[in-house]
């Protein structure tokens, strides 16, 4: 069975199955299931391992099933480098990887931090055709993952949720919601041809960007909030909206694609204070 539609051989075929692997995209949740377990005190590392390849497994299901769905599927997209059985075989592979380090999970930890952590490959395989075709769905199913991934990180180390690591997967959901709706703006036009509800179709882009700008607000105070009132999150997190408020005052004026490459640096430098944070929290 041929994998790549361009190429051919073990080359070929390893080649279009990289090819999903979009760093921009897959880095973040694994950064986060990371903090998750450094939020959470002390860090078992096959635990931390487990929980961050399941979280690759969810974000590669996404990627594949998206292209297959845009390219095979609908004829929206101009290429894709896997063919129809490459796409179904990847998303098999990704699927066996995931339910490994799902059961991993289940045995080294617990039942629950498997069941905390089998909604993630739930949204990737939905992400196209389902989540996609409404507003919440796809504005919030990458956003949700991450929040997800957060959770389950801290989970599968802790055994337990607290205040602390609800309130910083909030703070996350709001903030790449909001990317993700400025993100969308790029779209906007190509959106609306195929009637595609993004929040940039829906409420017009100023108005979108309105509200992306409301729930950037949201999660900086809430971070803030956090820092100073609970005692699981050190106070210097919250020059995490510092960072990123700085990044916002630039990228709020700039057109969406700019804004956008700008606000996901921004969100990994957030991160970045997050982590450090928490991490030199002892020698605080
Ligand atoms: C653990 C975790 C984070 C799980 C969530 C996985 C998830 C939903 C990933 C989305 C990745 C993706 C295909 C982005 C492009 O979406 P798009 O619809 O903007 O792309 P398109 O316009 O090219 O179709």
């Amino acid at each position: 069975m041929a994998v790549a539609r361009h190429e051919s051989g073990v080359v070929g075929a390893s080649k279009a199955l990289a090819s999903q692997v979009h760093p921009v995209f897959m880095l973040p949740p694994l950064a986060t299931s990371l903090f998750g377990a450094v939020l959470a005190g002390s860090v078992d590392l096959a635990v931390a391992g487990l929980h961050a390849l399941a979280m690759f497994f969810a974000v590669y299901t996404a990627h594949v099933k998206d292209g297959y769905v845009d390219f095979h599927v609908r004829g929206e997209d101009d290429d894709h480098p896997l063919t129809v059985g490459g796409c179904r075989g990847a998303l098999v592979g990704a699927a066996a990887g995931f339910l490994a380090c799902t059961v991993g999970l289940w045995l080294l930890v617990s039942p629950l931090a498997a069941l905390v952590t089998a909604p993630t490959w739930v949204i990737g395989y939905t992400h196209a055709p389902q989540l996609d075709l409404n507003t919440v769905g796809a504005t919030m199913g990458y956003p949700g993952g991450i929040a997800l991934a957060l959770l389950g990180g801290y989970y599968a180390q802790a055994t337990s949720v607290g205040p602390q690591v609800l309130g910083l997967a909030a703070v996350f959901l709001l903030m790449l919601t909001g990317i993700k709706i400025i993100d969308d703006e790029t779209d906007y036009d190509y959106d609306r041809s195929i009637q595609k509800r993004t929040v940039a179709v829906v409420l017009g882009p100023r108005r979108a960007r309105q509200f992306a700008l409301s729930l950037f607000v949201a999660a900086m105070v809430g971070v803030v909030g956090l820092a100073l009132a609970l005692p699981g999150i050190p106070p210097t997190a919250a020059g995490g909206a510092v960072v990123f408020g700085v990044v916002l005052a630039v990228a709020y004026r700039a057109e969406a694609k700019l804004a956008t490459m700008l606000l996901i640096r921004g969100s990994y430098l957030f991160l970045a204070v997050l982590v450090a944070a928490v991490w030199f929290r002892p020698l605080g």
